[in-house]
């Protein structure tokens, strides 16, 4: 079995890996501001603001606008197609705002789930059709990392093997389109919470998915070093009686990791899947602290644990801009001391922080 045809040029491989190590350096993280229309009508809902493309932009603009030490925490921001093309009151691109700031810009490029027949509403993501030509445009118009989120759920029969190995190979697929284009993918496995499950569970499920991930990745010729994985951290399902600490969430969520990602792998971003704001940067604390061996840097590509006291201090008003952006850059900080294991728990964060964010059967 020659290695006769090789996938990459040393130069894109260069490429590749040093924009995955600019997104996660000294305890950078991801700002997911990347929610479809629909998701983010569910947030604004939630504060009663109406879901028009004004305010969607309203929003961000506030967030992308923050001070430039915002740079010192957050190294990648993961839009979704309307806000690659927005710009802030004065003209400007976001895109151009984020990058002057050292930011990375990225997009998201899966198109949502479709059912496995046969299976228990099981999915897989669509969104490779034409994906090579959406990536060789978003290349052009700024971004540098690409997203796509496959969901798999633990249930009696879930997740099945069917789910988990076309779930792989769609991850697979795309990130070597994301990386022939000049994108680094960001591959996010997400095992969801719900259900009533322990850890062990969840901690069993989540290798199974991860080693399917990392063995579709290596079949497709996928280069490691120029990638980011986005994972579930290891918790309990959401309904679970049993409540677990932080340390025994990071000591699953390494072991899982430890079991089944190369150490080629530059960065683990998680996400925060329902977390609150403050059990999302507690977790990631201590699996920053945890003492297994740890070859990537753990760090964070967190939605609504960076979002929602923003969301709240905002509630659709102008005149909430300055308490929006302290909101945000405040779980930011947070959130860059926690990828370095240096997190603090103050006990004044404020009520939206502990509150839960989960959603059940989270997908658009
Ligand atoms: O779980 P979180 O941290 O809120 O969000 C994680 C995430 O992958 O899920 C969302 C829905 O696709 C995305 O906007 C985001 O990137």
């Amino acid at each position: 079995m020659a290695h006769q045809f090789p996938a990459l040029t040393s130069e894109q491989k260069k490429e590749l890996a040093e924009i995955a190590q600019c997104i996660v350096a000294n305890g950078k993280g991801i700002l997911a501001a990347d929610e479809s229309v629909g998701t983010m009508g569910n947030r604004l809902q939630r504060i009663k603001v109406e879901n028009t493309e004004e305010n969607r932009r309203q929003f961000r603009e506030i967030l992308f606008t923050v001070d430039n030490s915002i740079n010192q925490s957050i190294g990648g921001v993961i839009l979704f197609h309307e806000t690659l093309y927005q710009k802030d009151s004065q003209g400007k691109l976001f895109r151009n705002i984020l990058k002057e700031k050292g930011i990375v810009v990225g997009i998201k490029l899966d198109q949502g789930g479709a059912p496995l027949a046969g299976t228990n509403k099981e999915t897989t993501i669509q969104g490779l059709d034409g994906l090579s030509e959406r990536c060789a445009q978003y290349k052009k118009d700024g971004a540098d990392f690409g997203k796509w989120r496959a969901v798999l759920r633990i249930d009696n029969q879930c997740p099945s093997k069917l789910a988990i190995q076309e779930n792989a190979n769609a991850l697979a697929r795309y990130a070597s389109i994301c990386q022939q284009n000049g994108l680094v993918p960001i591959v996010e496995p997400e095992v969801i919470p719900d259900g009533d499950h322990d850890l062990e569970h969840c901690q069993y499920v989540t290798e199974k998915v991860l080693a399917a991930v990392y063995k579709a990745l290596n079949d497709h010729h996928v280069y490691l070093e120029g990638t980011l994985l986005k994972p579930n951290m290891v918790t309990a399902g959401h309904a679970c009686t049993k409540k677990y600490t932080p340390e025994q969430v990071a000591m699953a969520t390494v072991t899982a990791l430890h079991r089944t990602v190369p150490a080629a792998v530059p960065g683990i971003c998680f996400l925060s899947g329902g977390m609150s704001e403050e059990d999302a940067t507690l977790n990631l604390n201590a699996i920053n602290l945890c003492p297994l061996p740890k070859p990537w840097k753990l760090s964070f590509s967190y939605g609504r644990a960076l979002q929602a006291s923003a969301l709240a201090a905002w509630g659709g008003k102008a005149a909430n801009k300055k308490a929006t952006q302290e909101a945000f850059m405040k779980r930011a900080l947070a959130n860059c001391q926690a990828a370095k294991g240096q997190y603090v728990h103050t006990g004044s964060s404020g009520a939206a922080s502990s509150q839960s964010l989960f959603t059940a059967c989270y997908t658009y």
